[in-house]
């Protein structure tokens, strides 16, 4: 019996179809099963037909109804996979599949396809204007370099036309996929020892020999990026009848490479840019840790309830909704983590006050002890010194280095200070109750007093947790191989934690591994969105250093954010309902649109204003299930960690971005200033990267000054 194998542009074909379409291809993918090879050829109702004067001599189409058909690449060599690569309108089917060629690369050994007419006709008109140009994108590297990156003789020829970035984008939905990802890399700087390694080594099978010899059923194997194998009829019917994730299945190779390790000897960091598959990669590396042994116990946790919820979604979806596999994971936030750890040990539940309440009970203290600090001032100390050296003695804190802080206390000072915090602690028992970041502090004791929880802790949306957070997970698993799993982006840090892992026994040093490719947005929109950013240097994740967005990309295109200021806040609710519902009439459903401003206060006009033009509309913080029908209307604060294929962030106003209460000023501490502003950018920045199509800004009156200016 024959094998088959699905392309991704099979899914991303598919996956729109109508049902009885998708039934039609059901019930021909089936036959693949059933008969022999002959028999496939000989039968009617499929009609397995090559395709005239196709490039590529293994196309063949086989008949899903009247009006579509499959595009199938068939094995000529002895093999007996058969890959399908489309399912497309039977008039088109013809032509699609003609201009197809698919090859072996060189160098990756993996299977990859291009437009091999459309790049044969671009070739020669490109060549003369080449001539003409100043200098060539690809002029420095020699032919050698770019063969042994995989780079053939046609995609060659192309490449030495390409003059610029914009050039190469133009080619990349003809080019060959690897070849074309090699180029991509060289294009950004990467150099070609570095394009080796992440690209070409991430996929070469280890046992390639020197020639690319290999079958197409050997190649299809080598490219489980793009292809799935499919090794029984239950594994076809369960794929084609799931609502089908690309995640699930296509791993890029940095992706799979960091998933699927077989072990870390330590805790290890994963870092990228929005929407690199931080997530994605998290979710596979505890369908890892979970099926690489029988008894391991693993602790999910990101930043809110609602990521969690839909984490616990997700995974159940990779798992197939395993029961007995999901009954040994435990997916929520710390906070409510630690919350479990201190009412167990301790027998009862801690009551933490939320953060409205924290910032009245630390004006109280202001009153009454009438110290010379703001609340903001005072808040800020106890959450980034004294939290975040768990420090709990006048002693203790009058010798603290008071690290990212920019003024100075003297000791008297400092005594003084301390008056206050003792003040706010003694308010905060005689109340019953405590702070999240207290319960944290007793966890982690608590912890530290008695056995790990879990066997595996893996971390999402890590760049905003507290130090106080951090012991909390540091004392969840023993400390050893694969004890904790990293992920999170320094640039996405909309709170203002500082964090040095290292100090807090979690030294991922020789373990920290980057995604660089982004899945959600278009180029249009992270390039711009990276301009929110790029004008301030960003602390790593650990730490430890820098970070920087250089080298992101993403794979896709479409139009330029679009930037509009108005007149007055009346004008640009207007031009809200206007656009949003050009959206919808695109065919946009309402709960692929998110709308964000800053503060409630617009969002709910832009509530009201929506409702009236009979939008239908929900707010984020209700926590709408995925069913829920509406736009959704969130702060920017609620916008991590979500997406939507339209976006309109509303209100970045001078004054609203950055917000000036929100800022400690620079006369009273001016380190906490720049890393105040620096958090206010970093929100605007999660605001935007949460597009994937279709980017929206505006503004009334004076823009802010975070927003690049389009060139
Ligand atoms: N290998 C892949 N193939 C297809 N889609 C992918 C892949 N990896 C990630 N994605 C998609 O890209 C989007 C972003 O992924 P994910 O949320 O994991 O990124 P992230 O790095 O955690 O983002 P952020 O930091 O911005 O919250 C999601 O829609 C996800 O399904």
């Amino acid at each position: 019996m024959p094998q088959l194998a699905f392309a991704n542009s099979f899914w991303e074909s598919y996956d729109v179809l109508e049902k009885p379409v998708k039934a039609g291809v059901r019930k021909a993918m089936k036959k693949f099963q059933l008969l022999t090879v002959p028999e496939l050829q000989a039968d009617k109702g499929l009609h397995l037909e090559s395709v005239q004067n196709a490039q590529d001599t293994r196309m063949r189409t086989i008949r899903i109804n009247d009006f579509w058909r499959g595009v199938v690449l068939a094995p000529n060599d002895g093999s007996d996979v058969f890959l399908l690569v489309n399912v497309v309108r039977h008039d088109d089917a013809y032509s699609w599949a003609a201009k197809r060629l698919y090859t072996t690369n060189s160098a990756t050994r993996a299977l990859e396809v291009r437009n091999v007419v459309a790049i044969e006709q671009l070739t020669p008109a490109l060549e003369k204007a080449a001539a003409a140009a100043d200098s060539l994108l690809f002029a420095k590297y020699s032919d050698t370099v770019l063969r042994e990156l995989g780079i053939d003789d046609q995609v060659l020829r192309a490449v030495r036309t390409i003059v610029d970035k914009v050039q190469l984008q133009a080619f990349e939905t003809l080019l060959p996929e690897d070849q074309c990802e090699v180029l991509q890399y060289l294009a950004e700087g990467f150099s070609p020892e570095d394009v080796y390694r992440d690209v070409v080594g991430v996929r070469r099978p280890v046992d390639a020999g020197p020639d690319p010899d290999e079958s197409l059923a050997v190649a299809i194997a080598n490219t489980s990026s793009r292809i799935t194998l499919v090794t029984g009829p239950e594994e076809l019917a369960d794929i084609l009848e799931k609502p089908f994730a690309a995640w699930r299945v296509f791993l890029h190779p940095s992706q799979r490479r960091v998933a699927y390790r077989t072990s870390y000897g330590g805790p290890v960091q994963i870092t990228g840019g929005p929407g690199t598959g931080k997530t994605v990669a998290a979710l596979h590396r505890v369908k890892h840790l979970l099926t690489r042994s029988p008894d391991t116990r693993v602790l999910l946790t990101t930043y809110t309830n609602a990521l969690a919820a839909s984490l616990r979604e997700n995974l159940s979806l990779l798992l197939d909704g395993d029961e007995v596999l999901l009954s040994r994971v435990d997916v929520t936030t710390v906070n409510a983590y630690a919350h479990g750890v201190v009412t167990r040990l301790d027998g009862k539940s801690p009551s933490p006050v939320n953060d409205r309440e924290e910032r009245q009970l630390w004006q109280r203290v202001v009153k009454q002890l009438g110290l010379p600090w703001s609340e903001q001032f005072l808040a800020q100390e106890y959450r980034n010194v004294v939290l975040t050296q768990d420090l709990r003695t006048p002693d203790a804190y009058r010798t603290a280095l008071r690290r990212g802080r920019g003024s100075t206390l003297a000791s008297a000072r400092r005594d003084e200070l301390w008056s206050s915090i003792e003040l706010f602690e003694s308010i905060l028992r005689n109340q019953k109750a405590t702070t999240h970041l207290k319960v944290c502090a007793r966890a982690a004791d608590l912890l530290a007093g008695s056995a790990p929880t879990h066997d595996r802790v893996v971390v999402d949306e890590a760049q905003d947790l507290h130090p106080a957070q951090w012991r909390v997970l540091r004392g969840a698993v023993a400390p050893g191989s694969d004890d904790l799993f990293i992920t999170g982006d320094p640039h996405q840090r909309i709170y203002d934690s500082k964090v040095s892992l290292k100090s807090l026994g979690i030294s991922v040093a020789g373990r920290t591994y980057r995604l660089r490719i982004n899945y959600r947005s278009t180029e249009e929109i992270l390039a711009w969105s990276t301009g929110i950013l790029s004008p301030v240097p960003v602390d790593d994740l650990g730490g430890e250093g820098g970070d920087s967005l250089a080298g992101y990309r993403s794979l896709l295109h479409g139009r330029r954010p679009h930037t509009s200021g108005y007149g007055s806040e009346q004008a640009e609710l207007a031009a809200l309902v206007e656009r949003v519902e050009g959206w919808l009439a695109q065919g946009i459903r309402p709960s692929e649109i998110g709308v964000c401003a800053r503060f409630n206060v617009l969002l709910d006009k832009a509530y009201d204003k929506l409702a009236a033009a009979k939008v239908p509309v929900v707010r984020v913080r209700d926590n709408p299930g995925p069913a829920v029908n509406g736009v959704r209307l969130a702060t920017m604060h609620a916008m991590k960690g979500l997406e939507f294929r339209c976006v309109a962030v509303l209100g970045v106003t001078a004054g609203t971005m950055p917000f000036a209460r929100e800022v400690t000023p620079v006369s009273v501490d001016a380190l906490q200033h720049d890393s105040d502003l620096l958090r206010e950018r970093c929100l605007l920045f999660v605001a935007c990267t949460r597009a994937r199509e279709a980017l929206a800004v505006s503004w009334n009156g004076a823009v802010s000054s975070f927003v690049p200016q389009l060139k």
